[in-house]
């Protein structure tokens, strides 16, 4: 099975194209004012045009109200909407409903524990999202380029797709990948020069080092559970 690999955080023409041709399957557009990766919806309307059909478009928001959404939607009518905030299994099922589209629900890990929130998500979500838990006092709850004990998922069957993220980069992927085994990766301030200026290089060298180490130990099953172009 091949890995999925995402690249988060894309705003610039250049990071998408870098993202592309390095055969990423997946692009995270933003959408949360307190990231510098942010892109408003109508400013990432063209960047959204230049991905389609090329690879999945994936909009990123933090407990977003419908109205948000709805203007997120029409704007960059992504492939996939991604709930990075304390979005209920309530919430996220309406979300699901509302816009017919695959969801991606982010959980913070930190502990055993907190995989025990995973069967709620899993009865309602397309995928879910593992990333660290934040710091108290930060001001987002991902793309904080801080990592989580990846044994916490070892053998790990969520009952549906998975996506590891959370402080990877080109260094560590390899690492995480063979203790983890995750269908699908998600990195974003692991392939920038500082935070929201994506650099090209690492985006290759991070897509590099995810195939290679899922080549060597493959990963679980996932592509066929989203349509991919
Ligand atoms: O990228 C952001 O700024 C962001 C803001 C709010 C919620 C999530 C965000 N990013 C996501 O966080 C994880 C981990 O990112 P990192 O690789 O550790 O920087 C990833 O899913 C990003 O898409």
């Amino acid at each position: 099975m091949t890995l999925l690999v995402k690249i988060c955080g894309l705003t610039t023409p250049e990071a998408l194209d870098a993202a592309i041709a390095a055969g990423a399957d997946m692009a995270g557009l933003v959408v949360f004012p307190p990231s510098p990766r942010h892109l408003d919806p109508a400013d990432g309307r063209a960047l959204a045009a230049r991905a389609k059909g090329r690879l999945q478009t994936v909009a990123l928001t933090v407990d977003a109200d419908d109205a948000l959404l709805d203007e997120i939607v029409a704007a960059l009518d992504p492939d996939m909407l991604q709930l990075h905030g304390k979005e209920t299994p309530e919430r996220v099922a309406a979300v699901k409903a509302r816009f017919g589209r695959p969801v991606v629900k982010a959980l913070a890990i930190a502990e055993a524990a907190d995989l025990a929130r995973v069967p709620a998500y899993a009865a309602v979500a397309d995928r879910v999202l593992f990333d660290a838990r934040p710091p108290k006092g930060a001001t987002r709850p991902g793309g904080l380029g801080q990592a989580f004990d990846w044994t916490l998922l070892a053998g790990l069957d969520a009952g549906l797709p998975y996506m590891l993220s959370g402080g990877l980069g080109p260094d560590n992927v390899a690492e995480a990948l063979r203790i983890t085994r995750a269908p699908a990766v998600d990195v974003s301030s692991g392939v920038e020069r500082a935070p929201g200026d994506k650099d090209p290089q690492k985006i290759v060298d991070f897509v590099r080092a995810a195939r290679a180490a899922a080549a060597a130990a493959p990963a679980q099953p996932d592509r066929a559970a989203l349509p991919l172009p």
